[in-house]
């Protein structure tokens, strides 16, 4: 089966900082794949590159066969990436249905199923209906007439989970999606992820520092290291590699 992303001699420096040294690496249809790596490693860098906010220098970036290298981002999302940030973006005046309307009308509108209805704030029954569905699925049903901005952490991360989906996405790129979370909190999105996973069949990207996040959720790792690539492989794999544990993980893969 050919892979979903197949990533080229990713270059990416800022002014004269090398972040990304020539990458080379592949992600297959329905699998889990984690970026892992220490601080400043270049992670996001790499994410920014492979979702469209920051141009690459050298490189390229294959999406379903299809050349996205130098894709604006809007587009990419419209062709299938769903994208979440280590500090969750909601519009926090709007409420959580609201939200999560405002990107199934922006779904419908990039596919044309609807022509000139963008303005009229009330929306159709179908695409409220179906943001409703979303925001049940998603655990938020009793805050769905609440104001973004008073969710707690975890709730907003789950908001943010369901804009996504609004898009339909079947690429799910994302962030360090536990960031800033409580134990209870990381459990529950990882079990979330888990469950979009099966549920949807899609494909996840993501990076995280959580250790027992990503030997949970993951098919296979990546690690990175000043720019580079370390080791790929699944987590037993990882686990095993002497130079990963020497330069990176050792003490923390050990507990994990
Ligand atoms: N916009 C920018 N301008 C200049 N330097 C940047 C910029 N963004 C990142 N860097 C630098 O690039 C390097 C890699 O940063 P990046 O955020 O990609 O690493 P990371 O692996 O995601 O780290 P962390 O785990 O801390 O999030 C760091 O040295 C950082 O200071």
């Amino acid at each position: 089966m050919k892979p979903v992303l197949e990533v080229t001699n990713l270059h990416k420096s800022y002014a004269a900082l090398k972040v990304l040294k020539g990458l080379n690496f592949n992600v297959a249809e329905k699998e889990t794949f984690a970026i892992i790596g220490p601080n400043g490693a270049g992670k996001t860098t790499l994410f920014k590159v492979l979702t469209g906010e920051v141009p690459c220098n050298v490189g390229q970036i294959k999406f379903r066969g299809t050349d996205i290298t130098h894709q604006q981002a809007f587009r990419r999302v419209h062709s299938g990436f769903g994208r979440t940030f280590q500090v969750a973006r909601v519009f926090p005046s709007l409420t959580v249905a609201e939200n999560v309307i405002v990107a199934v009308e922006a779904r419908l509108r990039a596919e044309n199923v609807r022509s000139g209805k963008w303005y009229h704030w009330r929306p159709a029954a179908e695409v409220r209906d179906e943001a409703l569905h979303l925001v049940a699925d998603l655990g938020l049903a009793n805050e769905a007439e609440r104001e973004a901005r008073y969710l707690s952490h975890g709730d907003k991360k789950r908001l943010e989970f369901a804009i996504m989906l609004g898009g339909r996405p079947s690429i799910l790129m994302l962030d360090e999606p536990t960031a800033g979370m409580s134990p209870t909190e990381r459990v529950a999105i990882t079990d979330l992820i888990r469950r979009i996973k099966s549920e949807r069949g899609v494909t996840v990207l993501m990076t995280e520092h959580d250790m027992d996040v990503i030997f949970n959720l993951s098919d296979r790792l990546m690690v990175m290291n000043y720019g580079e690539i370390l080791a790929v492989g699944s987590p037993k794999e990882v686990r095993a590699n002497k130079t990963v544990r020497d330069v990176y993980l050792g003490q923390e893969m050990a507990h994990a």
